[in-house]
């Protein structure tokens, strides 16, 4: 299946816009008409442009206000398509779209506008070029794709076809399976885009907050399993405005967008096996686990830093790498290792952002297949020179570019811990009864919040849960979580808007987005919280006014309050459950360590509580900082 994208939907000039579309690896586009009038150069020599990017021209839109009109009005309009088939010609292209009529003229009536559309087939046979009529959600007479199917049904001409628009058909909350009972010969395009559930005004809503196919939630997936049993064969193409994608990295979106048609069409090909699309046959949503190791890259001071941090948390250190200045640390099932080695990719990281985690290793079902997928969906693989004794572990790029490790049970590379590390002296003698990583918090701006999500949605099999507005003294930070079913997989991204904010700090401090938060899982938060204090943990001081606070919201005892109070234990409560939390202090340019406890099946992060949390966290800071280790 071949995949477009219309030039609306990326930053630049068309010169810069061809190029993220072509090196995102997209077969064509749509023109629109707005992009090539803005660029100084004949039709002729951006058609030769489009095509010596590899590219072709599969539309040209909009058309707009062209049928159901009186005289003189009709004639105008006749006359104005007469000039843009004129220009689609020099320009290469064959199709273009008219969008449903919202001309204050316009007479409407089934027939009125089937004629409109029979004569206008004529002249485009004339010419040998096709004419699509698309349903725009707020058009003045036709609003649904059942009515403009019907008008071209009626024109009943071999040059007039149907556009269908994922946008208009589900933002006007229309059935899409009415879609199946279209002849696929009949839908001469296919455009898609998504968008967040808002309510407001539909042209409004379409005009500025488009997504693409996955960043948002109309089910694009069941259209586009309707326009596919159809027998629709021509391309699917993306068609977004978006303020912020306007104003962001060509590269970057044109990426997302590709990718987002990789997944979709895989999605479309799981649901419906017997369509036998011609899209890739790549391995399945990835399922994870859980994190299997987290890996800070540290100097040798940070890590004597770190090291006392995670002996006062009862980590102790479990192996020493055969060759390189590495080291594993190690507490139930979670392993940190503290890479101070000097050559590298940690030691280009530590470089470039100072203390940082740079590598996330997950345990998967086929670390092979996971790179196979994550390829398919335009991911950066990742590899580096191994020495005598060590193995090459699959890996690709994430957050920030930093990395993300694979390991399974299905080959040696679980073995990774015998293999490359030898034993250290010490062991588990002082566990505080931390069990997993509940989650690891990414850190970035929040222009890269869609772009990320869709990265891990369509490589992993995971949900997005909503974003939550998270209050920074700063500024606003938007928080979303992204989920493995059984939750062994949990990443929250957290996008910053401003600077000002602590974790617009990090990110401005260690020049890029990263992981900037762990927290680990304890059954009993109380008893872990105590064997930490005499290993010498320091909590994140809550002040007493979270507390009374506390007490006056909720129904705890006194006995409990007092508890939490004494070890500053933050909590929460919602339908899901009950929820407990206790911070660390901030290390280098504002990472943190948190130990959570879920009870009885709580489902969320303490939202509620990360507004304290980061006042507490702010006034360690000093004001030049945060205070490095
Ligand atoms: O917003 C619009 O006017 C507009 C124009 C052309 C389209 O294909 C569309 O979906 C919307
Ligand atoms: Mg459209």
């Amino acid at each position: 299946m071949k995949t477009s994208i219309a030039t609306v939907c990326i930053a630049g000039d068309l010169r810069e816009k061809l190029a993220a579309i072509a090196a995102a690896g997209f077969d064509g586009i749509e023109i629109f008409e707005q992009d090539f009038i803005t660029f100084d150069a004949s039709p002729r020599e951006v058609g030769a442009m489009v095509r010596d990017h590899g590219l072709e021209i599969s539309l040209f839109q909009p058309f707009r206000d062209f049928e159901g009109l009186p005289d003189p009005e009709r004639s105008r309009a006749f006359e104005r398509m007469e000039r843009k088939f004129d220009l689609m010609q020099e320009l290469g292209t064959d199709l273009i779209l008219v969008c449903s009529s919202v001309h204050p003229k316009a007479l409407g009536g089934i027939d009125r506008m089937s004629r409109d559309f029979a004569e206008l087939g004529e002249r485009a046979a004339a010419r040998n070029l096709r004419v699509g009529y698309e349903a725009l959600a707020w058009g003045r007479h036709v609003w649904d794709h059942r009515d403009a199917w019907e008008v071209v049904r009626r024109a009943d001409h071999p040059n007039i076809g149907l556009v269908v628009d994922s946008f208009h058909t589900l933002g006007r909350k229309l059935d899409p399976e009415s879609i199946r009972a279209i002849p696929g010969d009949k839908i001469f395009f296919v455009q898609l885009a998504d968008a967040p559930m808002i309510e407001m005004d539909l042209l409004y809503w379409s005009r500025h907050f488009r997504n693409m196919p996955g960043q948002g939630d109309l089910d694009v997936t069941g259209f586009m399993r309707a326009v596919a049993a159809t027998g629709y064969a021509g391309p699917i193409s993306l068609e977004v405005f978006n303020d912020q994608f306007r104003g962001g990295s060509a590269k970057a979106i044109a990426r997302d967008g590709h990718r987002s048609l990789i997944y979709l069409m895989d999605q479309v090909r799981r649901a419906e096996p017997e369509l036998r699309l011609d899209s890739l046959d790549i391995p399945p949503r990835v399922t994870t686990e859980g994190v299997a190791f987290v890996e800070f890259a540290a100097s040798e001071a940070e890590a004597e830093g770190l090291r006392k941090l995670l002996g006062s948390l009862g980590f102790h250190r479990a192996g020493k790498h055969i060759s390189k200045q590495v080291e594993v640390w190690q507490q139930g099932e979670i392993r940190i290792v503290l890479n101070t080695d000097q050559e590298g990719f940690a030691h280009t990281a530590h470089i470039a952002h100072g203390l940082n985690i740079c590598d996330v290793g997950l345990l998967v079902d086929s670390a092979e297949d996971t790179v196979t997928r994550a390829r398919a969906l335009g991911a950066t693989p990742f590899s580096q020179s191994v020495g005598p004794g060590e193995m090459q572990i699959p890996a690709i790029r994430g957050v920030g570019s930093g990395l993300l490790h694979f390991i399974d049970r299905n080959s040696d590379l679980g073995k990774v811990w015998e293999i490359e590390f030898a034993p250290a002296e010490g062991g588990a003698a002082h566990e505080a009864g931390l069990t997993r990583i509940d989650h690891i918090g990414q850190t970035m701006n929040y222009e890269e919040m869609l772009t990320w999500s869709l990265f891990y949605l369509s490589l992993f099999e995971t949900k997005k849960q909503a974003t939550v507005d998270v209050v920074d003294p700063g500024g606003l930070v938007r928080s979303q979580a992204i989920e493995s079913p059984d939750a062994a997989l949990r990443v929250t991204l957290n996008g910053a808007e401003t600077h000002r904010t602590f974790a617009g700090r990090f990110i401005a401090d260690s020049f890029g987005s990263s992981v900037q938060h762990v927290a680990f899982a304890t059954d009993d938060i109380f008893a872990c919280v105590a064997k930490m204090r005499k290993c010498g943990f320091e909590p994140l001081p809550m002040p007493e006014n979270y507390y009374d606070d506390l007490a006056a919201r909720l129904s705890l005892s006194p006995d409990v309050t007092g508890r939490l109070k004494a070890d500053h234990i933050l909590y929460d409560e919602d339908a899901s459950g009950s929820f407990f939390q206790v911070y660390t202090r901030s290390v280098g340019d504002g990472i943190f360590l948190e130990i959570c406890q879920r009870k009885d099946g709580y489902t969320g992060y303490g939202a509620a509580n990360a507004p304290f949390r980061i006042a507490a966290q702010r006034r360690l800071a000093r004001p030049s900082g945060i205070p490095r280790i």
